[in-house]
This record gives C-alpha cells, sequence and structure tokens, in this order.
C-alpha cells in the first residue's frame, strides 16, 4: 500500500506502507501508481516527496513474489511515470534504499538520505541484475566503474560514500522526510529535464573495451560459475555504449535469462534459509521465540591459540568485553600483540576507532570468576577441556553460561564435568573466527534452550550465521565432510590424482577441491583424530594399516603421506608441492605419482580412468546421503540448516543453494539411483546406501524441499 496526504497546501507526501521494509509488493505498487496520479492531477499540488512507513525507504523487490505469478503495475512503466512527471519528486530516503527501492530514487529527481541510511543494488546476490532501470540509470549517473562496483558486488554503501559518489544529492541527520518537505516545496516549478537521469550521457572512459574487459575477467575470476555478476557487466556496457532505450531493452533480456534460472532460485532461497535458521528449534519442542535469552554483557575466552584470538576479536568488535585468559605467559604476549593488531585492521576497514580497552588479558582464570558466559578455545583434546571445564566450574559465579569451541568433541561429555550441565554449549567457530561468517551452536543432552537461546543471540550479535545443532561426531558440517573425504581417498587409490578430484569439484564451485583445502588447513589436523579413532594405526602383523577397519573399507593413504612428514602448505608439501614451507601456490607433485602408483600396486588395485562426473556423483551425494542422515536423527532440524552450514562454513557454491538444496534440484529418485549405483560396486562403503529418509520421500514422490520439514515430522516416527 501507499498512502497520499498533502502537507503544507503543496507537497504531495506519498508513504509506502508494507512493513518490515516496504517491499514493493503488487499491492505497494499499485498505491505508488495511484498516489502519483493523484498527485499529479491535484492542481495544489506542486511537488512530491515519496518516503517509506517506520523510517525504512524501500527494500526492493518483494523477493517472495518472484516465486508465483507476478500480479500489479509493472515496476518499470511506474518508475518512468516518476521520472516523467512534470512536477518534482523528491525520495526521502531514511534506512535502507535497497534493489528496486533504490532504483525507484534514482527515478525521483533528487534523492536526500538520512546519515543512517545504507543504499545499494543487491540484486546480484539473488541471482539477478538492477533490472528496473538500475543498471542504465547508475553509470549515467556516477560512471561506469563505480556503477559496476556497486552493481557486480551487490555491497551497500553508507549515506557519506552515496553522497561522495553523487547518488544522493544530501545527506542529513535530521528528520529526513521535513527535511525532503522543505526541500520539495523549494524547487517546485523549477525545470527538472538536469535531473532525469535517464537523460544524462553515460560519463565517457579512456578505455570502455578495455574496462569491461577487465571487470568480465575480475567477475569470472570470483563468480566461481555464477551467471549474474557476467549478466551485470553486461548490462552496465549497455548503459556505456547503447542509447538508453536500447540499453533498457538489453537490462530486459538479460533479466530474462536470469530470473528463471535455478541459479536464482537457488540464491534466493539462501536469502530466506539465512534468516530461517534464526527460527531455531529443539527436539524438546522448545524454540527461538517462547525463550528469553540470559543476558550477557562480560565474556571471558580461554586458550589464546588462532582460534582464540579471532574469537576475542569477535566478541570485542560486538561490543562485548572480554577477559582473554592464556595460561602460557609467552603466548600470552604475543596473542595480545596479535589481537590489538587484528583489531586496527578491522577498524581501519570498517572506518571506526579500534575497540581494545575492553579486553583484559590475563594468564590465571581468577578474572572470569564474574563474567556472565565463557568460550572455552583451548586445544582440541578432551583431557585438556575436561580440566579447563573443572577450573571453570569452581571459579565461575552460579549461572556462567559455558561453550566450548570445538570441531566435533562430544558436548554431553564434556557437560556430565560440569555440575550444571543445563548451562554448557557447544561453539563450533570456522578459521578465522572474526571472519567467517558461520557458528554451528551444539546443543547436548541436557543443555537448557534459555543456554541455547543465549548462544544463538550472541552468535547474531557477533555479526554470524548462527545454526542451532544436536550433538554428534562432527556435529552436522564436519560429520557430512566425512563420507565426502573418504570418497575423495577411494578415488586415489582407483586412479585418480588430487588434481583431477580437485579440478572436478572446484569446477562445481567450491573455492578449493578437498586435497587443496586438506593442505591449507593441514592433513596431520585429520591423521591425529583418526589415530584416537584407532583407525590409522598399523596392524601388527602385517605392519600396515589395515584398508577394512569395523567391516567398512578404510583408505590410509592420507596416513601414509603424512608419516613422511608431509602435512600441506606448512611443511611445503603434501598432496601438493610448494615452493617452501608455508608457500601458497599448489604444484601438482610427480612424487605423488609414483606414491600412488606403489601404493596401488602394493595393495593390488588396477588404476582406471575416472571421469570428473563420477568425482561429483561420489563425493557430493554420499554428503547428501548423510546430511539426510542427520535429518533423519534430528540432528539438524531441516535442510535450509546444513544448506546454511555448508554455504557459510564449507564454501559451497551459493549460487548452487547448499547441498539438500542441490539434491532436489538434481532429483531425489536420481540422488538415490546413483547411490545405489555406486553402492553396488562398494558393499564395503556404508556411506553409499541411501538412508531410510531419502527411501521415503523417494517412495512418497520426492517433495519438494520446502515440504521436507512437514514430512520429516511424519516420517520421523515411522523412521
Ligand atoms: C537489509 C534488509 C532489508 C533488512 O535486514 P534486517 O533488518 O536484518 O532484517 P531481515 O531479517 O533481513 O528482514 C526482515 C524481514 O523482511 C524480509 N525481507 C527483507 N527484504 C525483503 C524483500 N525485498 N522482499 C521480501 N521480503 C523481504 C525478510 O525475509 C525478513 O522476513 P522474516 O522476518 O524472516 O519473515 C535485508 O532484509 C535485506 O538485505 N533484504 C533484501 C534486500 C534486497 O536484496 N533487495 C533487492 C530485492 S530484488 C529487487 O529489488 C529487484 C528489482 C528489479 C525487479 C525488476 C522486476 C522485473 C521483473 C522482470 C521479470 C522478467 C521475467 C521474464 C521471465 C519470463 O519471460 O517469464
Amino acid at each position: 500500500m501507499a498512502q497520499f496526504s498533502r502537507v503544507s497546501g503543496s507537497v504531495g507526501l506519498i508513504t509506502l506502507q508494507n512493513p518490515p521494509v516496504n517491499a514493493l509488493s503488487a499491492a505497494v505498487r499499485q498505491g505508488i501508481v495511484d498516489t502519483v496520479n493523484k498527485a499529479l492531477q491535484e492542481p495544489e499540488v506542486k511537488s512530491v516527496v515519496i518516503c517509506g512507513q517506520n523510517k525504512v525507504f524501500c527494500g526492493g523487490a518483494d523477493i517472495k513474489s518472484f516465486r508465483g505469478v507476478m500480479t500489479g503495475p509493472p515496476l518499470i512503466p511506474m518508475i518512468h511515470a516518476i521520472e516523467a512527471s512534470t512536477k518534482p519528486v523528491v525520495a526521502a530516503i531514511e534506512g535502507i534504499a535497497l534493489g528496486g527501492g533504490l532504483e525507484l530514487a534514482l527515478a525521483c529527481h533528487y534523492r536526500i538520505s538520512h546519515t543512517k541510511a545504507r543504499l545499494g543494488l543487491p540484486e546480484v546476490t539473488l541471482g539477478l541484475l538492477p533490472a528496473a532501470a538500475g543498471s542504465q540509470r547508475l553509470p549515467r549517473l556516477i560512471g561506469i566503474t563505480a556503477a559496476l562496483d556497486l552493481i557486480t558486488t551487490g555491497r551497500h554503501v553508507t549515506a557519506a560514500e552515496a553522497l561522495q559518489l553523487g547518488i544522493v544529492d544530501h545527506v542529513t541527520d535530521q528528520n529526513t522526510v521535513d527535511v525532503a518537505l522543505k526541500f520539495a516545496s523549494s524547487v517546485a516549478g523549477k525545470p527538472l529535464d538536469a535531473r532525469r537521469i535517464s537523460l544524462y550521457p553515460c560519463p565517457p572512459s579512456d578505455d570502455t573495451d578495455a574496462l569491461f574487459e577487465e571487470a568480465m575477467q575480475r567477475v569470472r575470476r570470483s563468480a566461481r560459475g555464477a551467471i549474474a555478476p557476467v549478466a551485470c557487466v553486461q548490462a552496465v556496457r549497455a548503459a556505456a555504449t547503447l542509447p538508453y532505450a536500447q540499453g533498457l531493452e538489453r537490462e530486459k533480456e538479460l533479466m530474462a535469462t536470469l530470473f528463471t534460472s535455478g541459479q536464482a532460485r537457488a540464491l534466493q532461497y539462501s536469502f530466506f534459509a539465512q534468516r530461517a535458521v534464526g527460527r531455531w528449534s529443539m527436539p524438546s519442542g522448545a524454540q527461538w521465540d517462547t525463550v528469553e535469552p540470559l543476558p550477557v554483557q562480560k565474556t571471558a575466552v580461554i586458550g589464546l591459540g588462532t582460534m582464540g584470538r579471532g574469537i576475542v576479536v569477535a566478541l570485542t568488535q560486538a561490543g562485548f568485553s572480554v577477559v582473554a585468559v592464556e595460561t602460557h605467559e609467552k603466548q600470552l604476549t604475543q596473542a595480545k600483540q596479535a589481537i590489538e593488531e587484528m583489531l586496527i585492521r578491522g577498524a581501519k576497514r570498517r572506518g571506526v576507532t579500534p575497540e581494545h580497552d575492553t579486553i583484559t588479558y590475563s594468564h590465571s582464570m581468577e578474572p572470569v570468576a564474574n563474567v556472565d558466559l565463557v568460550i572455552e578455545a583451548v586445544f582440541e583434546d578432551m583431557v585438556l577441556k575436561e580440566k579447563v571445564f573443572q577450573q571453570l566450574s569452581a571459579v565461575c559465579k552460579p549461572g556462567t553460561l559455558l561453550c566450548t569451541n570445538t570441531s566435533g568433541l562430544d558436548i554431553d561429555h564434556l557437560a556430565s564435568k560440569t555440575p550444571n550441565p543445563e548451562l554448557v554449549v557447544g561453539m563450533h567457530f570456522f578459521a578465522p573466527a572474526h571472519v567467517m561468517k558461520l557458528l554451528e551452536v551444539v546443543y547436548g543432552r541436557q543443555s537448557s534452550p534459555r543456554a541455547v537461546a543465549t548462544a544463538m543471540q550472541l552468535g547474531k550479535k557477533m555479526g554470524k550465521v548462527s545454526v542451532a545443532v544436536g550433538n554428534c561426531l562432527g556435529f552436522v558440517g564436519n560429520r557430512m565432510l566425512k563420507p565426502y573425504m573418504n570418497q575423495a581417498f577411494f578415488l586415489l587409490e582407483e586412479g585418480a590424482s588430487p588434481e583431477l578430484v580437485d579440478q572436478a569439484l572446484e569446477e562445481f564451485g567450491f573455492i578449493m577441491g578437498p586435497f587443496r583445502m586438506s593442505d591449507l588447513s593441514g592433513i596431520d589436523v585429520g591423521w591425529r583424530i583418526r589415530k584416537e579413532e584407532g583407525l590409522a594405526v598399523p596392524d601388527q602383523r602385517t605392519g600396515q594399516i589395515p584398508r577394512m577397519q569395523k567391516g567398512c573399507r578404510y583408505s590410509p593413504v592420507g596416513d601414509l603421506i603424512c608419516e613422511q612428514g608431509r602435512f600441506g602448505q606448512k611443511t611445503g608439501q603434501g598432496w601438493y608441492r610448494y615452493d617452501k614451507p608455508g608457500g601458497r601456490v599448489a604444484r601438482p607433485d610427480p612424487w605423488m605419482q609414483t606414491f600412488l602408483n606403489q601404493y596401488r600396486a602394493t595393495h593390488g588395485l588396477v588404476p582406471r580412468r575416472i571421469d570428473p562426473k563420477e568425482v561429483l556423483e561420489r563425493c557430493l551425494y554420499a554428503l547428501i546421503n548423510e546430511g539426510f542422515q542427520t535429518l533423519e536423527e534430528g540432528i539438524a532440524a531441516a535442510p535450509e540448516d546444513i544448506d546454511v552450514i555448508y554455504v557459510f562454513g564449507y564454501s559451497w557454491p551459493q549460487h548452487r543453494g547448499g547441498p539438500m538444496f542441490y539434491a532436489d534440484m538434481v532429483g531425489l529418485e536420481k540422488i538415490m539411483d546413483r547411490l545405489e549405483h555406486y553402492h553396488q560396486a562398494h558393499p564395503d562403503v556404508p556411506s553409499l546406501q541411501p538412508c531410510n529418509l531419502l527411501r521415503k520421500l523417494v517412495a512418497i514422490g520426492s517433495p519438494p524441499i520446502h515440504k521436507w520439514s512437514q514430512v520429516m515430522k511424519t516420517l520421523r516416527s515411522q523412521l
């Protein structure tokens, strides 16, 4: 809806009304068309202001409506009618002007923004382009380079930057609508052609071809196969090289391809999935809207290794006071310096002053006594963590929430070592913890809903996308990674090279394939865990690590290369070789080829040619199957939880939605058939056997992903 009123006799005020972000739904568009017509028809009205209800200008087109049949007046003619208006129209921008919201403002003759507003054209993040003439108007207003930056990244700019770029005419910290009304009154009757952006020529650049060539290369490098950034460059190129009307045609053509693409569906699903994970629930029925989080102001972090330092920075930047504890003096001094530097760099990037005076460094636990919440981030060793938790239980005030940063250790076990297991939760941060957006909040059997609500809220305040998951080995993310990695190892045994496996998965869209990723994070990490699990241990009789463990196929290739001291980038050798220890450029290593040949010969394995399609199917479908298993067990509450974890924690390409969305796109029946096919070929690999939930979903006709949660409720009792 949009409401019309007349202010001071001669200014028509149009207020968009569609909480919470005044998205341009059919009703809002109809409201704008009607109220603009009214303003044009009423002779008393000499100028117009458009604003949004509740100090929010407009969050753009209604993303939900993209999935159905579009109704209501189309956006583009509505926007053109505003620019063509014979009475000056002023946009009063408060809160946000995003996507179609900014395009609406660009059609107005003047833009006045509140200092705290954010503006942008984020359509690319939804698999689209600014197709309400934004790709044609913005370059004409601010030049090609700046427009390319905003349109291909979708980044939001502050009002100050918008002013500097020339997107807005004036910025105020007063009541923006009042300022705009006064201004509108002052420009009534003035000529408007010079204010119509569609009439501007696109500012020329020195070498347009080179500029667009470079932009295209840049987006192709970072897009990982996403098509929208490429279409955005093409649309801006049309603005730079074609007359406005033809540019618009090109914009429309490009949008038509994007609009119906699977990538747009995936990215829009991902937008809503990020919001859905905030509406967490526990198997007990406790959920986000019925539980009050505990108040948290003072926090502590125990252990200042890489993870602990990142967590201190993230907490500090979120405005919490932090007691940072490290028992080793030298490590404490080094950590202090590193944290200060990280805070200075972060503050510089965000254009604010660093917040380090809220951190208290300590080598003892004493100052932890009066904090509200502790995050233990010591080495991933259960005995050590138990000891720290016992110390914390003795020193902390009653009611303090005890969180452990772990990538997979048993939360229930740790909780059982404390007198208040209901106050224990897991917080699985991803390295670097102050940068990575994902946080798995892990509830144990006894974790109280308030403890979970508190950890979820803390994650949100730290700017994380937090997902509540149940407790099991590896939680959701690392648990699903295991069958994926196992398939990668088996493929090496059967004839693939690390390069072949990595390339297939990188072409799919992962930033790094499993072997390059393993070299980066350290191959020895998994080796240590496998040794603790009793897997990477030579048989006393043969002296070799068995290739069958507990009745299942096991590949010791990772263990064997660790035995050679090849731990990845840090040792300069791993699955690949590097120029030096710590080197970053991975090169294929002839040593690896020889090693794999010898390994296969020793075990009587006849290598075969492996197709990239087989790499994708085996690695991804095994991972997806484990995802269904976590849903079946209730470890993950909904497919969106898994997808958000994989997009934000494991570099799953966002334009493919996430593993469960991808499964839905591929078709559950196909996934099940291919898993069965591979399981027949490898009966000693249980993770290739389709799990019950997948079978049940196929049996009832493979319902679409948004229906799975509902189906799961019924199925869980039968599974
Ligand atoms: C920054 C935000 C706006 C606010 O953030 P925050 O305060 O943290 O709050 P949130 O939790 O994120 O959001 C609150 C709730 O609001 C919902 N929301 C937010 N934005 C929208 C929206 N734009 N539409 C619908 N709903 C929205 C959100 O889901 C929350 O709901 P809930 O509480 O969880 O239920 C932040 O929300 C944000 O960033 N929003 C997105 C902003 C954005 O991306 N805007 C751009 C939208 S796309 C657009 O504008 C496109 C314009 C051009 C359209 C041109 C149309 C032409 C169609 C041509 C088609 C041709 C096809 C031809 C095919 C054929 O031939 O058939």
